[in-house]
């Protein structure tokens, strides 16, 4: 990114602090920058990272007028739109901007949205380069990479969504004209959802049931124009396009719905890498390549694991940090002053789990955007030999940490009482952006099934190999080679990092081993494999909960290790976060752990009184830990959660700019109430 010199705005203010946050700052015990940079993945993004704030603070193209807050749809919307083609034109004017910094630009220039182009560069983009071929990459790409197409991706429909190969929208191969005909032959088959389809983008990758020669090939990809290039209008031939009306949130995106009426593209629309229609209607597909179309919901879901579990629930716990250390409330010893309410013990309970889990997610998060990135390197040269435990490690990480950190917020939203309803606090636009991750790309019983599927095939294997040489050193899945057939550990309390990962282990393969024993059993008495694998699924998904436990706790551990040997403040508090995180999950979940690693409920009470403790400890850092995330306050859009504390001068700043306040008596009570009551 090209380096402005003219820079004005800080990223903090750092003037007219509030003297309790002051105070608070000042018992830091660890070097606060280094986490940052451990948390952003190192100090190069962290610096990067900073750069892309600072430019988009800079510059008033992107700055939130209306008010996010008071913003209608309509306006919502309009304002996406402007920064939106400000932000493209910066794109298309400095091709030094790295994928890094465009996206770090992006999560503040829209502060917890969706913006309507974003289905372009997270879905559209990545599923053409991965599925067209080079041909079409040569003809479509420049054109996609300079913003004159942009696109979404069109595959739920109204009557389906998780069942993908049920899709009934057809695209039947004309040998006569060269052409597919798209149709939607059903009201059900209307495609329902799709971002920036409902008024943005002029262009789609759809997914369809492929018929060629009378035959139904199978659900394949299609890149279809929607829009003229100049008009915007919909293109004529068979397209209803529109938006699907007021959501829970998402109000600046046009999720959007189509329906085709026998509507006709070109053969060389479909995207031909691992399937083709010849000019003659011939089908053709390199079956090794099959699992390729479903990268895209791959590459997402990992990525929500730190964009939007991990980055949503520490924005939540930024607000209700830095609200419970300004907010005095109840007379806790007689005659004295209120204290803040960060003091109470059930506050802290509430805030500092929440504070460990987002660590926990940010830093498990990061991980496997790396895994991800390592691994598709090799998938997409056409060795798919790791796509099954990508696949297994994103949907079950995808669904775990988006469950947790939905309760999580909402957990934060109540620990700042009547203030955390109002949107002014923040935390009701968090919410809803991160609760809708928890449905798109895949609800989660249904991922959870996904994972629950690749491991019992890996505890099939394992129960047939005596050792666990036969898996790559990658695989998450290898503790259950190892474990299976060596003896349980006898386990010391309170328990060492080390053993808090095998205890995590030993809970996840003995869940694994209970799902196929439930499966095993079913089948046993007749049940055909569909109805067992029914009957199954409260055990499966309780196992695919406990391996992604798994790849939480020894990711983070992993993280720890390195950490020891750079600084022992940050590893300190690092430790006290995991080991909070991991105790509480312990004791959540004490029934499977007491019976799989033979531990006892007294243990467990050991358990719950090192809680207590690790608050106790936690509690002098917790301003400094909440600002290692380093949010500016733009992008955290809250009253309650400013940097300077500053929490009621906001507060009725916000109050008075409520456009109901604009004048003193409205007219709606004026023309309704006092014309029919009074008068
Ligand atoms: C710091 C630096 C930064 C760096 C920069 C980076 C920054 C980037 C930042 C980005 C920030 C993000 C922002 C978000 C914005 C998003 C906006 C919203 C987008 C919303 C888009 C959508 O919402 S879009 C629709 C998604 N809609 C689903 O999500 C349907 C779920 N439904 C299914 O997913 C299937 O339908 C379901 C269930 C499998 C059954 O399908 P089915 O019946 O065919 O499947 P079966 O169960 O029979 O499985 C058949 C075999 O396929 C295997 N398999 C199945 N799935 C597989 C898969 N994905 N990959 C591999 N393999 C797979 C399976 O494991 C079996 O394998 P095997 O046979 O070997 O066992
Ligand atoms: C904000 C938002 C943005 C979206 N963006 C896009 C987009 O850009 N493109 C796109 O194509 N789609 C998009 N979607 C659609 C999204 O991907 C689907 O809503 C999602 O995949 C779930 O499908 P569904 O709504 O049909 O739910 P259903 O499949 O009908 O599921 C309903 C419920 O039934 C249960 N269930 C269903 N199947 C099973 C099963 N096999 N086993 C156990 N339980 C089951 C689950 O409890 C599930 O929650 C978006 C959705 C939202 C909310």
């Amino acid at each position: 990114m090209k380096q402005d010199e003219t820079m004005k705005v800080k990223r903090y203010d750092d003037t007219n602090v509030n003297p309790d946050f002051v105070a608070e700052r000042k018992k830091c015990t660890f070097n606060i920058e280094l986490l940052t940079n451990i948390i952003d993945g190192s100090s190069y993004l962290t610096e990067t990272r900073r750069q892309a704030q600072l430019a988009v603070l800079n510059n008033e193209s992107f700055s939130n007028l209306p008010d996010r807050y008071y913003a209608s749809r309509d306006e919502a919307y309009a304002q996406n739109i402007r920064k939106s083609a400000a932000y493209i034109k910066l794109l298309k004017e400095d091709k030094s901007i790295s994928r890094a910094e465009s996206y770090f630009m992006q999560c503040l220039i829209f502060p917890n949205e969706v913006p309507p182009f974003s289905l372009h560069t997270t879905m559209f983009t990545p599923t053409f380069e991965s599925m067209a071929d080079e041909e079409q990459k040569k003809l479509w790409m420049p054109r996609i990479e300079n913003y004159e197409i942009l696109g979404t991706y069109i595959q739920t429909e109204m009557g389906h969504g998780t069942n993908v190969r049920g899709l009934e929208t057809t695209a039947t191969f004309d040998p006569s004209t060269d052409e597919f005909i798209i149709h939607s032959p059903t009201l059900t088959s209307i495609k329902w959802w799709p971002g920036g389809l409902g008024k943005t983008c002029n262009c789609a990758i759809v997914m369809a049931s492929l018929i060629t020669n009378g035959r139904n090939e199978g659900i394949h990809p299609f890149i279809v124009q929607l829009r003229d290039f100049e008009t915007h209008e919909p293109l004529k031939g068979g397209l209803t396009i529109g938006d699907i009306g007021t959501k829970l949130g998402f109000h600046g995106m046009d999720n959007g719905f189509v329906k085709f009426d026998q509507f006709r593209i070109p053969r060389r629309n479909m995207l031909m890498k691992s399937a083709k229609v010849t000019r003659d209607g011939t089908y053709q597909k390199e079956k090794k390549l099959e699992k390729l179309k479903y990268g895209s919901m791959v590459f997402v879901r990992a990525m929500l694991v730190f964009n939007q579990a991990g980055q949503g629930l520490a924005q939540a716990v930024t607000i209700a940090a830095r609200y419970s250390c300004v907010r005095r409330q109840s007379e806790y010893a007689p005659g004295q002053e209120e204290p803040h309410i960060i003091e109470y013990q059930a506050q802290q309970h509430i805030l500092f789990t929440e504070l460990a889990a987002s660590y926990i997610f940010y830093i498990a998060g990061n991980k496997l955007r790396e895994l991800y990135f390592t691994m598709n390197y090799d998938i997409q040269k056409g060795d798919l030999s790791d796509l099954p435990e990508l696949h297994a490690l994103s949907a079950g990480l995808k669904a775990l940490t988006l469950d947790e950190a939905v309760v999580g917020i909402e957990r934060c939203r109540l620990i700042c009482g009547g203030h955390g309803y109002s949107a002014a606090s923040g935390i009701p636009k968090i919410y809803t952006e991160v609760v809708a991750a928890c449905t798109y790309e895949g609800v989660h019983p249904v991922l959870y099934l996904q994972t629950a599927r690749y491991l019992l095939k890996v505890y099939q294997a394992a129960l047939l190999s005596s050792s666990a040489s036969s898996l790559p050193d990658n695989q998450s899945s290898k503790y259950i080679f190892r474990h299976l057939h060596s003896e349980r550990p006898r386990f010391h309390f309170p328990l060492s990092f080390v053993e808090i990962v095998e205890a995590f282990e030993r809970r996840a393969l003995m869940c694994i081993e209970k799902a196929s024993k439930k499966l095993d059993g079913l089948l046993a008495t007749g049940r055909p494999h569909h109805e067992a694998w029914n009957y199954s699924a409260c055990y499966l998904i309780r196992a695919a909960k406990a391996h992604s436990h798994v790849y939480l706790t020894s990711s983070v551990h992993e993280q720890l290790e390195t950490v020891r040997q750079e600084d022992a403040g940050v590893y300190t508090v690092l430790g006290q976060l995991f080991e909070l995180y991991a105790l509480k999950s312990i004791v959540d979940h004490a029934v499977e752990f007491i019976e799989s690693c033979g531990i006892t409920t007294d243990q467990i009470n050991i358990c719950i009184e090192r809680i207590e403790a690790l608050l106790l400890n936690i509690r002098p850092n917790v301003l400094p830990l909440v600002d290692a995330f380093d949010f500016p306050d733009r992008l955290l859009g809250s009253a309650l959660g400013c940097y300077d504390g500053n929490v009621y001068q906001r507060l009725y700043e916000y109050a008075l700019n409520s456009p109901l306040n604009k004048s003193t008596v409205n007219v709606a009570y004026f023309v309704y109430y006092i014309a029919i009551n009074i008068s």
